[in-house]
């Protein structure tokens, strides 16, 4: 696709959603937001979207509804729930994928490509990773501070040549977006990220400020080093110190930001920590990795989960 797709419908909108949805409505993209959230929903229809960035404070007017109100044909999805519930999302818009519409995820952790596969074939699925930071601040009122970028492509080869399309659209709204030919590496380097940065913000309750620290290096290392070696049996070649520099520019940049973990932990929601963290101990474990740090963040992130009745 070398045009730039302009009908974009944005499946969960919560923070990164609704960052998404506020800056391709400022662009003049025509955007719906779907979420399970009718109180929600209703408050965006009404009265749009606020964005606060660093260059002020912004209102975006996005169409709201349920998913099976929403009507193609459209020309991308994009999938921005948390990882535990992509598959009930995207079966929910499962009448869009149809004829030219493709599907993007930028959602942290692995195994949302699956979940969107089980709907839309495999020609039509982009993955990527942002760093942009985005917090709820009202249910229709999102921040976002400090610089973010966004990589993307095919999740499978045949899907590379819609990428190009798709990273115009995101770039030329302010989102910094590229077309990364290595994006399955870019997508594990995200993962070890979050599996580090995330799941210790959750357990000590800091931002990403406060785990810059002796300790929190310490513990954030020992996480990267055994995510690098689940990654590399499994075939993926993460570039180290790239990685390192991200999360120093996480450490430098994003002081403030509760990490999208910690954020559901505060709110008393289910983590993501099954498709971060528990998702590397268990290709670990398939490749025979030893991952001690990351297995017992795992654990300390899932005693404090809700419980399940
Ligand atoms: N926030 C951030 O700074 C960043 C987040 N990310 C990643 O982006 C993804 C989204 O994160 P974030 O925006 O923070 O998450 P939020 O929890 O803020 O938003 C997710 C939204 O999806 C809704 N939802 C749940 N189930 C469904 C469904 N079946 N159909 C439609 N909507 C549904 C949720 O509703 P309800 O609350 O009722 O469950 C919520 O409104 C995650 O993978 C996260 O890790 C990546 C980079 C930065
Ligand atoms: C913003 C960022 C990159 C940093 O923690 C993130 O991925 C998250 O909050 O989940």
């Amino acid at each position: 696709m070398a045009e730039a797709p302009r009908k974009i419908v944005i499946v969960g909108a919560g923070a990164m959603g609704c960052l998404l949805a506020a800056r391709l409505a400022l662009g003049g993209a025509q955007v719906t937001v779907v979420d399970v959230d009718a109180a929600r929903l209703a408050t965006i229809a009404r009265e749009g979207i606020t964005l606060c960035d660093d260059t002020g404070t912004h209102h975006a007017r996005v169409a709201a509804a349920r998913a099976a109100d929403v009507s193609g044909p459209a020309d991308v999805v994009i999938l921005m729930t948390k990882g535990m519930h992509s598959a009930a999302a995207i079966q929910s818009v499962a009448h869009l994928a149809n004829g030219q519409c493709l599907a993007l995820t930028l959602q942290n952790g692995l195994g949302n490509v699956e979940a969107i596969a089980t709907v839309f074939a495999p020609d039509r699925i982009l993955w990527g990773v942002t760093d942009f930071p985005a917090d709820l601040d009202g249910p229709a009122q999102v921040s976002s501070h400090g610089a973010g970028h966004i990589w993307l492509g095919g999740a499978d080869p045949v899907a590379d040549v819609h990428a190009l399309g798709v990273a115009i659209l995101l770039d030329r709204n302010g989102l910094n977006a590229v077309v990364d030919p290595q994006v399955r590496v870019a997508v594990w380097e995200k993962v070890a990220f979050n599996a580090a940065l995330n799941a210790l913000a959750t357990i000590t309750g800091k931002p990403v400020g406060g785990l810059d620290c002796t300790e929190g290096r310490r513990i954030a290392l020992a996480v990267v080093e055994e995510t690098m070696a689940t990654a590399q049996a499994h075939g993926v070649p993460i570039d180290r110190p790239r990685l390192l520099a991200k999360i120093e520019h996480a450490l430098a940049h994003h002081r403030g930001h509760k990490p999208s973990m910690l954020q559901d932990r505060l709110a008393g929601r289910a983590t993501e920590i099954e498709s971060i963290n528990g998702a590397i101990v268990a290709l670990a474990d398939q490749a025979g990795v030893p991952v001690p740090v990351t297995r017992t963040l795992a654990d300390l992130v899932r005693m404090g989960e809700p419980r399940r009745e």
